[in-house]
Formats: structure tokens, C-alpha cells, sequence
């Protein structure tokens, strides 16, 4: 089975995460996509609602399609120490005749390149990535131009993929929208944007 793993804050889930997933199921023939939201303990990122919250809007967001699941583990995490490496060796534990991919935008390949991510050597030794093209960023640059990614393009681990159209809808515009009272309507799903409306999220 090909599983990816599609870890973000989903502050909120939007219509671009279920695009790009499906587009990446659908071009990988992936058997599995797997929503991972991500802790709220983390350190790098101030996330603007509650897991409880994250957690309802992505259930509800994936509910129709049969390839989308969601898991709790980074969540559930009690330490703050949590991170995409020692995650992904929690996969690869749980499915260990499986082939498991972390997809991702080309921004954090930027970033995992520039060695920001913790234990980052291992990170790209152990693991395999489909990255999607984003903010026009060329990423066989970024992967020749980094060291680390470069010494491990094998062929295998990272698969470059064109989305074909730049979609730029992101979490952070929706949750200005809401909370400049706009109208970002139809960047979600129906169900999460009433959740928030009823909730008084991002406000
Ligand atoms: N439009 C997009 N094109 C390609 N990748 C995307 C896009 N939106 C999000 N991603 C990817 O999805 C993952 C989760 O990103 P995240 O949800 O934090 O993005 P975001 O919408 O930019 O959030 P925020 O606005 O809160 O920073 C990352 O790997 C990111 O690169
Ligand atoms: O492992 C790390 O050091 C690390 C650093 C930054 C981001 N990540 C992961 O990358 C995913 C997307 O993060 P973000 O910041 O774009 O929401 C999410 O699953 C994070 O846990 C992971």
C-alpha cells in the first residue's frame, strides 16, 4: 500500500489541502492519504484555535472521501518535543510493509534544505517526500543547491510534483477574512465554514 502523510496546523483545513491531497493521491496512486494536524505545543508555530477545533473542521473536511483519514498522533503528543522525523519513524513502525510518503509544499523543502528542521539528516536519509510546487519556487534548484538534499536525490526520495495551477488559497488569508469579517466562503468546506461562523473562530 502507498500511504502519504499530509502533516499542517490546519488553522483551518481549506479547500487547497483536499485539492493538492487528491491531486497527490491521484498522480502517485496513493492507497492512503493521512491528515496529521499537527501540536499545538509546537514551538515554531503560534497556531489561533484549539485541537479540539482543528481536529472537528479536518474530520468533517475529509468525510466524503473514501482515501482521506485523520490521525491524532502529533496531537495526542504530551511532550512539545514533537517533530516530523521521530513522527515519521512512528509510520513507518505502524505500516511497516507499506510505502509512506510526507507530502508537502516546496516552501519546507526550502526549509528542511536549509537543515531547519530537527534531526534533519535523518529526516531526509529515512524518509520519502512528494513535494508540491508552490509560490513558484524552483524546486530542482533548491534540491541541487542544498547539500543535504542533494546527497540523497536518489530518484526515490523526492517526487516533484506540478499542481498545473498556482492556488494560493492559504489557512492564514482565511483566518484574516474572518476576522476582517470578509467573506471566505468558498476556500473551505461548507461544514467547517459554518463550524467557525457557529463557534466564533477567528474573530
Ligand atoms: N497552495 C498550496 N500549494 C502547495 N502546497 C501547499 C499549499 N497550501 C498549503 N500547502 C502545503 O501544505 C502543508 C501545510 O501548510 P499550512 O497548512 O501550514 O499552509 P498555509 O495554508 O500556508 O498555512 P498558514 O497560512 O497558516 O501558514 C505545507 O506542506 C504547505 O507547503
Ligand atoms: O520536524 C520539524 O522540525 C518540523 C518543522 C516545521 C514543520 N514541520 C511539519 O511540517 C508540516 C507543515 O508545517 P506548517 O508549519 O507549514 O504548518 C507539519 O506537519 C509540521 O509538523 C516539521
Amino acid at each position: 500500500m502507498k500511504i502519504g502523510i499530509y502533516g499542517s496546523s490546519f488553522d483551518p483545513v481549506t479547500n487547497v489541502h483536499l485539492w493538492t491531497a487528491s491531486t497527490v493521491a491521484h498522480r502517485c496512486k496513493l492507497d492512503k492519504v493521512i491528515f496529521l494536524p499537527c501540536s499545538s505545543k509546537r514551538k515554531d508555530k503560534q497556531l489561533h484555535t484549539t485541537d479540539e477545533h482543528r481536529w472537528n473542521m479536518v474530520n468533517m473536511a475529509i468525510q466524503n472521501n473514501a482515501l482521506y483519514e485523520a490521525n491524532d498522533y502529533e496531537m495526542k503528543q504530551e511532550a512539545w518535543d514533537v517533530y516530523t522525523e521521530k513522527t515519521l519513524a512512528h509510520f513507518s513502525e505502524l505500516y511497516p510493509d507499506d510505502e509512506i510518503y510526507f507530502i508537502m509544499g516546496a516552501d519546507l523543502l526550502e526549509d528542511i534544505g536549509a537543515g531547519k528542521w530537527h534531526n534533519s539528516e535523518e529526516l531526509v536519509r529515512d524518509n520519502r517526500f512528494i513535494v508540491m510546487a508552490r509560490n513558484d519556487i524552483d524546486m530542482l534548484k533548491v534540491i541541487s543547491h542544498s547539500p543535504l538534499l542533494r546527497n540523497h536525490d536518489d530518484g526515490h526520495t523526492f517526487h516533484l510534483i506540478d499542481k498545473g495551477l498556482a492556488m494560493e488559497i492559504s489557512s492564514s488569508y482565511i483566518r484574516d477574512e474572518f476576522a476582517m469579517e470578509g467573506e471566505p466562503r468558498y476556500l473551505l468546506p461548507e461544514s467547517c465554514y459554518q463550524y467557525i461562523k457557529e463557534h466564533e473562530i477567528y474573530k
